[in-house]
């Protein structure tokens, strides 16, 4: 099953457009997923998507159905990615947003405060006896460089994985949240940071990638249980025929690299639909900085949502049909069988963890290789990811632990799968009786 939801939004025409272009539009509605789109050739496309958003959408509409979900997803460890992508001036960052981040109007906000808000109210309504942290991470990718936006400083920002944690964007500046108003403005510091300039079809462009983490820790003191979830946010650059716009000098080598990372991002998708899906095949996360960051995101177990932004206008119609096809191809990313857990669990020890996960992670596994062999360490380390297990080394009463933790799931699931299996007879069985039943009956009148 697909773990990519895709939606479109056709933003209004704009008055440049109609100036320019006249008021002609290249869509027609069909319903509420699907629509028919001409080329300059006049030749008609339609497509169909889990949602389309046309003109006269509402801000809070494409965030209740693309987004929320993913919110609250993330409020439950289950990472989440929300990427805008589109044309330039297509209306990726009025989507994501706003007119402005610290916009008042409620129905303009865009869906970056709308995470904000959506986050502390889950959190607000969420069991007492858990407690949450949020961490936000701002960086730019600009010219194949992660900068934070936190701290300029910080200018080549390196992009490591973790075998527990996934992608990490190591050393980046982390503010911690601690209500809404607060988070709204780090969110605005960091993008009055956002490298940004004009192109003919917007005057202030977005010449970066940008990408906003969210993380979420929610530790429970009844289960003396640790979680995290991952949101990312992302605000691709716009993709620009530098042909049709007459892009020159800096924005011209600006458009040139941002098209090479929306390029390498559609080979990740292009290699991850196309694939037999019996064997594992090449995936070029590693050829742009955007692909890497966005390597757990997609094809991995996290729940993504692409929102496809493009212009209605005639003029535009090529640009939007390459943003639809690559929508289209997206559709098609499959979840990955290996689930990576977020969860971690262990048993404290004077009240605090001593280890991290992947210190605790290689304690135990050297602790285990020198009692089992190498296959069945092997078949250990893959069922302590599975189970997002985690367990503070301490003694071998925590070992002990863990393994009756696997060991309680393993049960637990049998006992399920059995209780099936007897079901499933039993109703085998009544209507087998009951079928006889009749059989008989109807011997008994015919003789
Ligand atoms: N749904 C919408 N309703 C009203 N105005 C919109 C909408 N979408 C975009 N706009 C307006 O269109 C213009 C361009 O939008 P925006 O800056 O979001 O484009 P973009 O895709 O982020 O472009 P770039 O890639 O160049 O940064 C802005 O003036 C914005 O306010």
């Amino acid at each position: 099953m697909s773990n990519v939801t895709v939606c479109v939004r056709f933003r209004p025409l704009s008055s440049k457009e109609k100036r320019d272009h006249g008021d002609d539009i290249c869509i027609e509605s069909l319903d509420s997923e699907t629509f028919t789109i001409k080329d300059e050739k006049e030749e008609g496309f339609t497509f169909s998507f889990d949602k389309v958003f046309y003109e006269k959408s509402k801000q809070a509409d494409v965030y209740e159905f693309l987004v929320l979900p993913i919110v609250r997803g993330a409020v439950d460890a289950t990472n989440g990615t929300i990427i805008v992508y589109g044309q330039t001036g297509a209306g990726k960052t009025y989507s994501m947003e706003g007119p402005n981040i610290l916009e008042s109007d409620e129905q303009k906000k865009g869906i970056l405060p709308r995470v904000v808000d959506g986050l502390f109210a889950c959190i607000r309504s969420s069991d007492e006896s858990v407690k949450y942290t949020i961490k936000l991470s701002v960086v730019e990718i600009y010219m194949e460089k992660v900068r934070d936006l936190f701290d300029l400083s910080k200018d080549n920002i390196q992009i490591k994985e973790s075998r527990t944690q996934g992608i990490l964007l190591s050393g980046a500046t982390e503010i911690s949240l601690l209500d809404p108003a607060e988070a709204l403005q780090s969110l605005s510091s960091g993008i009055a940071n956002r490298a940004i300039g004009e192109t003919q079809m917007n005057m202030a462009s977005s010449r970066s990638h940008c990408v906003y983490l969210f993380t979420l820790n929610q530790e429970s003191t009844t289960e003396k249980r640790v979680k995290s979830g991952k949101l990312i946010l992302v605000d691709l650059a716009g993709s620009e025929k530098v042909e049709k716009t007459g892009a020159e000098g800096r924005v011209l080598e600006e458009a040139k690299t941002i098209n090479k990372s929306l390029s390498a991002l559609g080979n990740v998708i292009n290699a991850l639909t196309c694939g037999s899906p019996a064997k594992a095949n090449h995936i070029p996360y590693r050829d742009s900085k955007l692909t890497r960051i966005l390597q757990d995101a997609l094809g991995g177990s996290s729940r993504t949502a692409l929102l496809c932004c493009c212009s209605p206008s005639t003029f535009n119609a090529s640009e939007s049909l390459s943003t639809l096809r690559f929508g289209a191809r997206a559709k098609h990313i499959k979840a990955s069988a290996f689930v990576k857990g977020n969860e971690e669990k262990y048993l404290k020890k004077n009240g605090a963890c001593s280890a991290t996960r992947d210190e605790s992670f290689d304690i135990i596994l050297k602790k285990m290789s020198e009692r089992l062999d190498a296959e069945d360490v092997e078949l250990l380390e893959e069922l302590f990811i599975q189970a997002g297990l985690f367990i503070d080394f301490g003694s071998t009463e925590y070992l002990e632990s863990a393994y009756q933790d696997v060991a309680q799931q393993t049960i637990s699931s049998l006992i399920q799968a059995v209780q099936e299996l007897k079901f499933t007879v039993e109703m085998n069985n009544t209507f087998l009786h009951s079928s006889l039943w009749l059989r008989w009956n109807s011997w008994q009148e015919l003789r």
